[in-house]
């Protein structure tokens, strides 16, 4: 199953349809991501925080593939936002990984309330960039506000921004700022960690056009143009997330799902300590 790519605002290509790995036990994450990488996934998000970057780097060496056939996002941890301890955790996660360069790294969160200005650790990404060492930098969690300082002060736009984004939570406006400067928006919990699967409209849809409620959520989400990367510990999941390329929702489906939007996180908001 072939996956599309979306190009990054540096020409760098991103497939479209990913696997994350939030929460999966880093005993387990070599063998999760074994799998995803067996069924034809070849993009990986995992990030500092989620302590299994090394399971995701044994799995790319295991699975045979090479290095530059699997895209792999990373993401830097919140007490690491100086901009010497950032660049000292970048070099840890290549460690843990066992590669020589990440195709994504993120600031994960943009931690306004700390006495590092995400600003100055932005800087410390854009040299990781410069050294080569990372193919495209983004940002994650970031409303318009913190965007634009980066926009306002900073030389490289961030290449994404990854979001909380699901049928609940629909981001139209964030979605919009991101476009505006052709920054790619990636969504997060892009089934509402499950959430979603058993509305009433979207369980409708899903019955009239014999797919899973699952399915017809990620398509909601490829079909407005974002990046997902769902996660799933059960092969048979994986294999149904991915299998989201050989139908199409009708222009009535798309909008019923767009009006489940009730702005409702399932994580904090950014600019909020909890
Ligand atoms: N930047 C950020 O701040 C954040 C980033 N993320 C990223 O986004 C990724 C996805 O988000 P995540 O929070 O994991 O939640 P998801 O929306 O991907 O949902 C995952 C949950 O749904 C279940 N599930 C998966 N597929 C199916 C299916 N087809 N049918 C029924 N249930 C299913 C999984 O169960 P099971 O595994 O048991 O099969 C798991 O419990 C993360 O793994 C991470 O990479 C997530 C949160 C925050
Ligand atoms: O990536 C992440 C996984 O979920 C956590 C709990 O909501 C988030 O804080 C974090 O950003």
């Amino acid at each position: 199953m072939s996956v599309p790519a979306v190009v990054l605002n540096n020409g760098v290509e991103i497939p479209q349809l990913g696997f994350g790995v939030f929460q999966v036990d880093p005993e387990a994450t070599k063998e999760a991501t074994l799998t995803a990488l067996d069924v034809g996934y070849r993009h990986i998000d995992t990030a500092q925080m989620y302590g299994n970057e090394r399971g995701v780097g044994e799995a790319v060496k295991a699975s045979g593939l090479a290095r530059e056939d699997v895209f792999v996002t990373s993401k830097l941890d919140n007490d690491v936002h100086a901009p010497d301890d950032a660049l000292k955790a970048f070099d840890r996660s290549l460690d843990e990984l066992g590669f020589d360069y990440l195709d994504l790294f993120l600031i994960h969160w943009p931690m306004p309330w700390i006495d590092v200005d995400y600003v100055d650790t932005w800087n410390a990404l854009e040299e990781i960039y410069a050294s080569g060492r990372a193919r495209a930098i983004g940002v994650s969690n970031f409303h318009e506000h913190h965007l634009r300082r980066l926009l306002d002060e900073a030389d490289v736009v961030p290449a994404v921004n990854q979001i909380e984004i699901h049928p609940y939570m629909s981001q139209d406006e964030l979605r919009t700022v991101d476009a505006e400067h052709g920054i790619a928006t990636q969504a997060w919990s892009p089934i509402a960690q499950g959430l979603v699967l058993d509305n009433p409209v979207i369980a409708e849809i899903a019955a009239a056009i014999d797919k899973t409620p699952a399915q017809v959520v990620l398509r909601w989400h490829l079909q407005r143009g974002d990046i997902v990367f769902p996660k799933s510990v059960t092969r048979s999941r994986v294999e149904e997330n991915l299998a989201v390329f050989d139908f199409e929702l009708t222009a009535h489906d798309m909008a019923s799902v767009s009006g489940l939007n009730a702005d409702r996180r399932l994580g904090p908001d950014p600019d909020q300590t909890s």
